[in-house]
């Protein structure tokens, strides 16, 4: 892709995208623009890191660039916008990587028809995993969709979905990522307090959740199938699903990701 590309945002999911890209090459480290509100010692070890060009002067790289990938946290946008959208130009592509903010909102934020598309990525991105999704706005062409897409196939695989179910989307997969981790946090927690070692605790449950999840993607069996082939009567398995059964942790799930979707709600309306 022969284009200028600058993340006005440099935290934990931008660096996660732009190691996605630098390491497909699909755009030129050179032509990776990183900014972000004032530290400097962070854009250093993104310089450093992966090569891309960090800069103090946004302004340079707001108008140079053909894709802006916003990327700061949602209540930074309108502070982050005022003082820069005097740079931004009405042939560029935005996208909007913000949890809960819409389109639309974007769109007002610039004051002018930009083609906007939103995108909910995670933090697996880091190593071409994430499950993204996409939706586009309404000054955005199906051509800039492609593109999009075509950026964040880098980083993984790609779901174009309607922009109203970006907020459940936003809770189950870009959210998604940290409550297996505090799954994970919990098992370890076990088998240590059962004096077992820690590292080899940890590499047995990543081990374990990576083949689940090969699993799920390859058999034609449904999870509920999955759980139960596992599931011995009267076996372990069961013991420990049993536990699970009695403190209702299905619905504590549920509740989890209804909780997480309203807040992205709630954040697009902040
Ligand atoms: N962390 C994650 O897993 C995911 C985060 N997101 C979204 O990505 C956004 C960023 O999240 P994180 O990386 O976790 O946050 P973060 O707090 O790690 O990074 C935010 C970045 O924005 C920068 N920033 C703030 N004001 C700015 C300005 N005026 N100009 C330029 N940069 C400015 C900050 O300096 C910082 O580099 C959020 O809107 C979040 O909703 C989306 C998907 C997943
Ligand atoms: O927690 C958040 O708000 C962001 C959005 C999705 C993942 N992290």
């Amino acid at each position: 892709m022969k284009k200028n590309i600058t993340f006005l945002g440099a935290g934990s999911i931008a660096e996660a995208i732009l190691s996605g890209i630098v390491n497909a090459e699909i755009i030129e480290k050179e032509n990776i623009f990183v900014t972000n509100r004032s530290n400097q010692q962070r854009l250093e070890y993104l310089e450093e890191k992966y090569g891309v060009t960090t800069v103090q002067n946004k302004e340079m790289a707001i108008r140079s660039a053909d894709i802006l990938i916003l990327a700061m946290k949602p209540y930074d946008l309108h502070e982050s916008l005022q003082g820069l959208k005097g740079f931004i130009h009405k042939g560029q592509l935005i996208i909007s990587i913000l949890a809960g903010i819409s389109t639309d909102t974007i769109t007002k934020e610039l004051e002018m028809a930009s083609p906007v598309i939103r995108v909910m990525p995670n933090t697996s991105a880091m190593i071409g995993h994430s499950a993204t999704a996409l939706s586009k706005g309404q000054h955005a062409s199906e051509e800039h969709l492609r593109i999009a897409e075509e950026l964040f196939k880098t980083i993984g695989t790609t779901t174009l979905v309607k922009e109203d179910d970006m907020h459940i989307v936003t809770a189950i997969a870009g959210s998604g990522p940290a409550y297996f981790y505090y799954m994970v946090e919990a098992m370890v927690k076990a088998a240590v307090e059962s004096g077992f070692d820690q590292q080899i605790a940890k590499e047995l449950i990543t081990q374990t959740i990576k083949g689940a999840g090969e699993m799920l993607q390859q058999s034609d069996d449904s999870p509920s199938t999955l759980r139960q082939k596992i599931t011995s009567p009267n076996g372990t398995t069961e013991a420990g699903i049993n536990v699970l059964e009695q403190n209702h942790f299905q619905r504590i799930v549920m509740d989890c990701v209804n909780k997480a979707k309203e807040r992205s709600k709630e954040l697009g309306k902040n």
